[in-house]
């Protein structure tokens, strides 16, 4: 009897502490406000990034494959593959780089195969690190096509896919980008298809954004936010990335929105994102 007394306190008070006079209920497909939320910097970003498999012990493997997961649940739910009806239908194009987004990319490109979508991944610079083989091994045993090259004319990534995914560089990126991947940027920025960025558009400055870079439609921020998404222009900017312990949400003052019930991604109304100065200045 006193066992159950104790868990009912605890049930009571977690109620009490997950509902903060700030938290509203959040439905499913609502839009939060997301006044007060915390945008990241280059540098606290990575160190929440290394707390994350330090102090709180989860490997990268474990938060890649979250990570990935809400992306491919954000691209499900705005881009229905009845839908995306050019070429093949549900194509589209997910261009992974080096490092941990690209990591995102493969595994939100699996996650759509497995949705049902066509996913074709252009991986020009792959990892040599066992996870990242392992990842692109699960790939080729589902079928999904890599492309060797990005064709220069865009005419054909615009008639061949629906959409195109953009994990090339997430919050480690230092500008301005190396000649390889200068020309993809230029390529993609030519390509008149929706752009989904995955936690930064790439080649975006992480905190000061780049005027005259990728304008993708869709934003995914993984964890929070980072300073560059205030110049977010685009359509849809949603919070993926459900892993962050509340310890750690409240060592960075994250102050993040509840996610609805077992949600893993929450869409962040931008109207009511703190915008930037006019002279620039946060
Ligand atoms: N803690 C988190 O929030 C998590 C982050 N993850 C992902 O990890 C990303 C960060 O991953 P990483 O730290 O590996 O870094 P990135 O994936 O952002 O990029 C690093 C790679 O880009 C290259 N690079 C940097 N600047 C360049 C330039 N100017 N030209 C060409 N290449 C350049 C580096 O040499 C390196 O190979 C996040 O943005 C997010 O997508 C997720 O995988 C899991 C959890
Ligand atoms: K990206």
């Amino acid at each position: 009897m006193r066992v159950l007394r104790r868990g009912a306190f605890h049930c009571y008070r977690a109620f009490f502490n997950n509902n903060s006079a700030k938290h509203q209920i959040i439905q499913r497909n609502m839009a939060v406000e997301a006044t007060g939320i915390k945008f990241l910097g280059q540098e606290e970003a990575q160190n929440i990034d290394q707390e994350l498999f330090t102090e709180y012990a989860f490997s990268v493997d474990q938060l890649m494959e979250l990570a990935g997961l809400s992306c491919a649940h954000v691209v499900a739910k705005l881009y229905p593959k009845e839908t995306l009806t050019r070429g093949n239908q549900g194509s589209m194009l997910i261009c992974c780089g080096p490092g941990n987004n690209g990591g995102d990319g493969l595994v939100c490109a699996r996650h759509l195969k497995l949705f049902g979508y066509k996913p074709t991944v252009f991986y020009p610079k792959p990892t040599d690190k066992q996870l990242f083989k392992n990842l692109t091994t699960q790939l080729e045993k589902l079928d999904i096509p890599f492309l060797s090259y990005l064709p220069h004319e865009t005419s054909l990534i615009n008639d061949s896919y629906n959409l195109v995914i953009d994990a090339l560089f997430g919050f480690s990126f230092k500008g301005p980008p190396r000649q390889q991947f200068k020309e993809i940027l230029e390529t993609l920025k030519k390509v008149q298809l929706p752009l989904v960025s995955i936690d930064v558009p790439s080649g975006w400055n992480v905190e000061d954004g780049d005027p005259d870079g990728l304008q993708p439609e869709v934003l995914i921020s993984l964890t929070a936010p980072k300073k560059c998404a205030k110049h977010f222009k685009g359509k849809h900017h949603y919070l993926g990335g459900r892993f962050v312990p509340n310890a750690l949400a409240q060592k960075y003052e994250l102050n993040l929105p509840p996610y609805p019930g077992t949600d893993c991604i929450l869409q962040l109304k931008m109207d009511k994102l703190d915008k930037p100065q006019e002279d620039g200045k946060d």
